[in-house]
């Protein structure tokens, strides 16, 4: 058998240590949490990204119980849907989730969208402001943010974002997002790295794979950990949560780093953040 991938923690700018890969767990159904979750710790992953909307708190946080990794080795992220934002249903929401997973504590709580519209985030931030001050969540943050919502929460927040968890990948390389990111000390995690799949059969990616005797997949999420993104990808399959994991042993030059940004088309695969109610 493969041994585990060593994978560096890089620190958010609370302090707190995260690893600098995690495993998203959206549409992996509670039948197979178990087994997902066996061969991720297996592989070496550390870090679990899941959301209320995903349904399968609880049984990620079964499966993570039952995983024999210690709790304080374990970084599990959880969401506020949009339908909860707001102060006092954060705070149930917050709970709701924390007591789904059953494992104490989450390590990152993020407002899943902005859902302007709705005119709630700040409120919403404020709740997780005083979650995390009684020690509920090691961490929070946002997710889809951008850099409007970004600068109206920062004028605000008495606790700033350790991260905002944005689509990251390929075909849409959000370099802005990035240096704000850089300038603000918030931490990028990129969700859908792997662009759901519209990557395979790349010719550039293709090239660069077979150059390091990697996979496809290898080299994009090799991509965003030089970009100093965290990637999160999502696999159901053993062979494929092994080795996304196994990005730690080679490493891309300047040009190859430039040829796989200049594949940007700004093509998201999921909605716009201005879109989501
Ligand atoms: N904050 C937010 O709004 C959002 C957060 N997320 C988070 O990000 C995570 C990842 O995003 P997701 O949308 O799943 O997209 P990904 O980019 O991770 O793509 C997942 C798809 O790629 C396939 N795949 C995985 N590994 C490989 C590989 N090595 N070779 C070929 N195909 C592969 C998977 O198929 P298979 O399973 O068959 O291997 C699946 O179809 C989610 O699970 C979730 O945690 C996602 C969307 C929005
Ligand atoms: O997975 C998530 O966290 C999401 O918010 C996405 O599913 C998003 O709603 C989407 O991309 C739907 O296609």
């Amino acid at each position: 058998m493969t041994a585990a991938a060593t994978v560096p923690s890089i620190t958010l700018n609370n302090g707190v240590t995260m690893p600098a890969i995690g495993f998203g767990v959206f549409k992996i159904p509670d039948e197979d949490m178990n087994a997902t979750v066996g061969h991720a710790v297996t592989a070496g992953y550390r870090a679990f990204d899941t959301a209320p909307m995903y349904g399968n708190e609880h049984s990620l946080g079964r499966a993570l119980a039952g995983s024999g990794v210690r709790r304080d080795e374990l970084f599990v992220t959880t969401k506020v849907s949009n339908e909860d934002q707001g102060y006092r249903s954060t705070l149930d929401a917050v709970d709701a989730s924390i007591g789904r997973l059953g494992l104490g504590y989450v390590d990152l709580c993020l407002i899943h969208w902005p859902a302007p519209a709705r005119g709630t985030y700040l409120e919403t931030w404020r709740a997780l402001e005083q979650l995390y001050a009684a020690g509920r969540i090691r961490a929070i943050g946002v997710s889809n943010f951008k850099p409007d919502h970004l600068h109206r929460l920062m004028e605000v927040a008495a606790v700033a974002p350790v991260v905002n968890q944005i689509e990251l990948h390929p075909l849409l390389t959000q370099p802005a997002m990035l240096d704000l990111h850089r300038t603000l000390d918030i931490h990028t995690q990129a969700w859908a790295p792997l662009a759901r799949g519209r990557l395979l059969g790349n010719e550039v990616l293709q090239v660069l794979a077979e150059r390091h005797g990697v996979s496809l997949a290898q080299v994009v999420l090799r991509w965003h950990l030089q970009l100093g993104a965290t990637p999160l990808p999502k696999s159901a399959l053993p062979e494929r949560i092994r080795s996304n994991i196994g990005v730690f042993d080679f490493q891309l030059d300047v040009d190859e780093m430039a040829q796989i940004s200049a594949l940007n088309r700004n093509e998201r695969t999921g909605p716009h953040p201005d879109d989501v109610h």
